[in-house]
């Protein structure tokens, strides 16, 4: 005899145990029940869902152009870039030759250029030290700095540290201690998304450090009013300035015009960009972003600059309301994106980080044991590092 949940079930046989088949059909159900949901958030459940397995036919590929479907290799326009970004910076390694110059549009979300493998190799693991080693500490605050009194070396040192053996996870010196009077300390209030965690507790630093979700520099972000504390500003990072100035410049002039007119070109002077604040986002596998528009900035001219590290995501980008059907992306280590004029004001936001798919490159390697403890952190995580202009 066949089981209700059988029969009601499309895709009952494909699992392993009775378990996985309730959960499918619960997810399935769950998601018919969402009739009024809107399209991004139709997407993002799609994305998110685990069990089945989500359906990627339809995520757009630039990596790998022959995977993509018929209908997303019409919407993309490959685009010349101004500059090979490489000639501009050594942060992003070697020249990829034949390939320096490409980026990439798409016709139905004007403003937004993608550029593949923006990054070297090397690059990308120069770029990744120095998001956890040189960024993740004061004067930058992070989401952990509402919770935990941070020593100003970071966590990151303190992980370093027991890591190579020089500390014992047991020596008092690794206690990061919980904030005692978290409501009277102006920070808190200013400065943390994260809602009161019932869950909070001393961790030794190589669990603290799962825990550091983003950190922001320069302007610093007023989470809560969801402007700019114009009195918290720290300087800029470097390293991330010298590269969101070279896309800056390599996207002036690019974009596309459809035979009616209608389509985006960035003209955005690459000489007047000016990197004024940053967020770090550290994603842990089962961590996502919520769809969003990024509109606190008084510029909204100047493109939004934004590049992945480590673990793949699909990252969905739709139009100015929830209601436009967003597309899937897969950005992968290495990849820069620019979301310039009207994808500016284009909801978007990052359902799924993807297991297992960290490159060789930066997977543990015997001839460069100082990697090591970056490989172990990025073989969990994904980095995004996005850039604004604010004034
Ligand atoms: O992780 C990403 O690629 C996007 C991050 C983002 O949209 C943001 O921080 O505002
Ligand atoms: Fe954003």
């Amino acid at each position: 005899m066949v089981s209700n949940l059988a029969s009601n079930n499309p895709t009952a046989g494909k699992f392993r145990s009775k378990r996985q088949e309730k959960l499918a059909l619960k997810n399935a159900q769950s998601n018919k029940s969402f009739v009024n949901q809107t399209a991004f958030r139709t997407a993002e459940r799609a994305y998110r869902t685990r069990i089945p397995p989500p359906d990627f036919t339809n995520v757009i590929d630039f990596a790998n152009l022959e995977r993509n479907t018929q209908e997303n290799l019409d919407r993309m326009v490959k685009v010349e870039l101004k500059h090979d970004l490489a000639a501009l910076s050594p942060l992003f390694g070697e020249s990829k030759g034949n390939e320096a110059k490409v980026g990439y549009t798409l016709k139905d979300f004007p403003g937004v250029v993608i550029i593949p493998r923006a990054f070297s190799p090397d690059a990308q693991k120069d770029i990744i030290k120095s998001c956890l080693r040189n960024h993740a500490k004061h004067p930058n605050l992070s989401n952990l700095d509402a919770h935990y009194e941070v020593p100003d070396d970071g966590i990151w040192s303190l992980h370093e540290k027991v890591f190579k053996g020089e500390l014992s996870e047991d020596d008092p010196s690794c206690v990061v201690p919980l904030k005692a009077n978290k409501d009277d300390d102006e920070d808190i209030g200013a400065y943390s998304n994260t809602p009161k965690d019932s869950h909070l507790a001393e961790l030794p630093p190589s669990q603290l450090i799962r825990r550091l979700r983003w950190i922001t520099c320069g302007y610093q972000y007023n989470w809560l009013e969801k402007k700019y504390a114009l009195d918290k500003r720290f300087p800029f990072p470097e390293d991330i300035s010298d590269i969101a100035i070279s896309v800056a410049k390599a996207i002036e002039g690019v974009g596309h015009i459809e035979a009616d007119g209608s389509g985006y070109v960035n003209r955005y002077e690459g000489d007047k960009y000016k990197p004024e604040a940053g967020v770090i986002n550290y994603y842990q596998l089962k961590d996502s972003l919520m769809a969003h528009v990024d509109k606190s900035e008084i510029n909204m001219d100047a493109p939004l600059i934004s590049f992945s590290l480590g673990q793949s995501c699909i990252y969905l980008l739709g139009g100015a309301t929830r209601d436009v059907p967003p597309v899937a992306i897969y950005l992968r280590s290495g990849d820069m994106m620019a979301m310039c004029g009207p994808c500016r004001a284009a909801f978007h936001g990052v359902p799924r980080i993807l297991e297992g798919t960290l490159p060789d490159h930066l997977k543990p390697n015997p001839e460069d044991p100082d990697w090591d403890i970056y490989a172990d952190f990025v073989n969990e995580a994904r980095i995004n590092v996005n850039i604004r202009q604010v004034f």
